[in-house]
């Protein structure tokens, strides 16, 4: 008889309170002991001698657009190359499936499809917009993990902008209902207005679209929902941060006792203004990717631990959408895949990140925010996620190594230091050696705050 289900053995296990080398044995799903050495014997026992392990990412913000926009990407391709990238959980945004996540019934409809189809762990957000205030408690009910709302036009019609007046009866209401606020910060008038006129002067290129959507489109943003949250009480993520100075107006909130912390994105850290130029409509996103002025004070901040969880904003598109005008085709960015080596190459080999806080920004701190508990890190009664890592393995990103339904993004070509080699879910490997090695078992995770 086997006294384990899974012996990790001799891997180094990037632990909240550091790296220690050591076995770590799962039964049921959860980890059970974590020991030098482990007597016993399993049902299955992996050698990570050499390996990193890290706890399986989650993360926070992806957008599978299933169901109804299953010809941009689906839960089956998206959670594929989520556990590619050693990722265990994500949490889905109410937009760009059709219909949106608005009410319970269309939660309850997106939810069947993550059943039967998720390779790894999910979570949902619901929507906030002026057309479903009175839909915020059945959504809770339903066990989103928060709320996401756009200050400025989302791209996608039936997913209204919130005006103030929303922002403030939304908050008042997710204070009472105990569920944070995300919202994606650009002031509405501002990104209209620049971008009308861009439009009629014919001035559509890559450089019209960055000065159509300037920084203090998300500073003046920023510090508008900082205000209504100080004055609600409610919890307030800023989505995607994208400037330095936008930062620092959520660490003077959080100093003062405003319950606001920020996500930044991969891409808002690896890439510059410059690299969007060179490559296209394939790296544009709203907000834009910013100067590298801008950057090297946004890693300033991470290190500072100013920035509360990384996450992939993973927003693709039928290609066809990609195909024009910069400043008019879809903006959304394909890289759920990559977060985790991205920011082993960016942040562990390039700029000496400790590799304990890469595992708290992809995988603890989204875990404790939105109150997923036994979720996130590696210690004992947690859920038995591991990504393995080989942190030295260089390799180059080639199309046909993503799982994303259109082979696109804008790393393709880039050369990355640290691989994941299995990424493992609650005790079962979903991802080996390149290759998807298990059926959808994906658990749907509800906050418990
Ligand atoms: N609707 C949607 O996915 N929008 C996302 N795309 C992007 O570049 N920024 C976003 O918020
Ligand atoms: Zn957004
Ligand atoms: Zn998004």
């Amino acid at each position: 008889m086997s006294r384990y289900d899974l012996i990790l053995r001799n891997g180094l296990l990037v632990c909240p309170e550091g790296v220690k080398k050591a076995d770590v044995a799962v039964c049921d799903e959860k980890i059970v002991e974590i020991a030098g050495e482990i007597s016993g014997s399993a049902q299955e026992t992996i050698d990570a001698a050499g390996s990193y392990v890290f706890p399986g990412t989650t993360d926070g913000h992806v957008h599978f657009n299933d169901p109804g926009r299953t010809d941009w990407e689906t839960i089956t391709t998206g959670s594929s190359a989520l556990a590619a990238g050693g990722g265990v959980a994500y949490f889905d945004m109410p937009l760009n499936c059709s219909p949106c996540t608005l009410d319970a019934k269309n939660f309850k409809a997106k939810l069947a499809v993550a059943q039967q189809d998720s390779l790894v762990d999910y979570g949902f957000w619901g929507g906030l917009t002026p057309k479903n205030l009175d839909k915020l408690e059945e959504l809770a009910e339903c066990g989103v993990v928060g709320f996401k709302a756009f200050s400025c036009h989302s791209g996608i019609d039936e997913f209204e902008r919130m005006d103030d007046y929303t922002a403030l009866v939304g908050m008042e209401t997710l204070k009472k209902l105990g569920l944070p606020l995300m919202v994606h910060c650009e002031n509405a008038e501002i990104t209209k207005d620049l971008t009308a006129l861009a439009l009629a002067n014919h001035k559509t290129t890559v450089r019209d679209y960055f000065a159509a959507r300037p920084p203090i489109t998300e500073i003046e943003n920023v510090s508008r929902m900082i205000s209504i949250a100080e004055q609600t009480g409610c919890k307030l993520i800023i989505a995607h941060i994208s400037t330095a100075k936008a930062i620092e107006l959520v660490t003077q909130a959080r100093s003062r006792g405003v319950d606001v912390t920020c996500e930044t994105i991969g891409h808002y850290l690896i890439l510059t203004d410059d690299d969007v130029e060179r490559m296209g409509t394939v790296a544009k996103c709203s907000p834009p990717i910013r100067d590298t002025e801008n950057q090297t004070k946004m890693w300033a901040k991470l290190f500072n631990s100013e920035i509360a969880f990384v996450s992939s904003d993973h927003s693709p598109c039928d290609p066809k959408l990609k195909d024009g005008e910069f400043l008019k085709v879809w903006g959304g960015i394909s890289a759920c895949q990559t977060t985790l080596q991205g920011l082993l190459t960016h942040a562990y080999h390039d700029r000496k990140f400790p590799l304990g806080n890469i595992a708290k920004l992809t995988s603890q701190n989204v875990n404790e925010i939105f109150g997923i508990q036994g979720k996130g890190k590696i210690a004992l009664g947690c859920d038995g996620d591991f990504a393995l890592v080989d942190l030295n393995k260089e390799f180059t990103l080639q199309a046909d190594d993503l799982f994303y339904l259109h082979k696109v993004s804008p790393y393709v070509g880039d050369r990355f230091r640290g691989t994941v080699t299995q990424t493992i879910l609650r005790g079962t490997t979903v991802f080996k050696d390149g290759k998807i090695v298990s059926k959808p078992i994906g658990k749907h995770l509800r906050p418990n705050l």
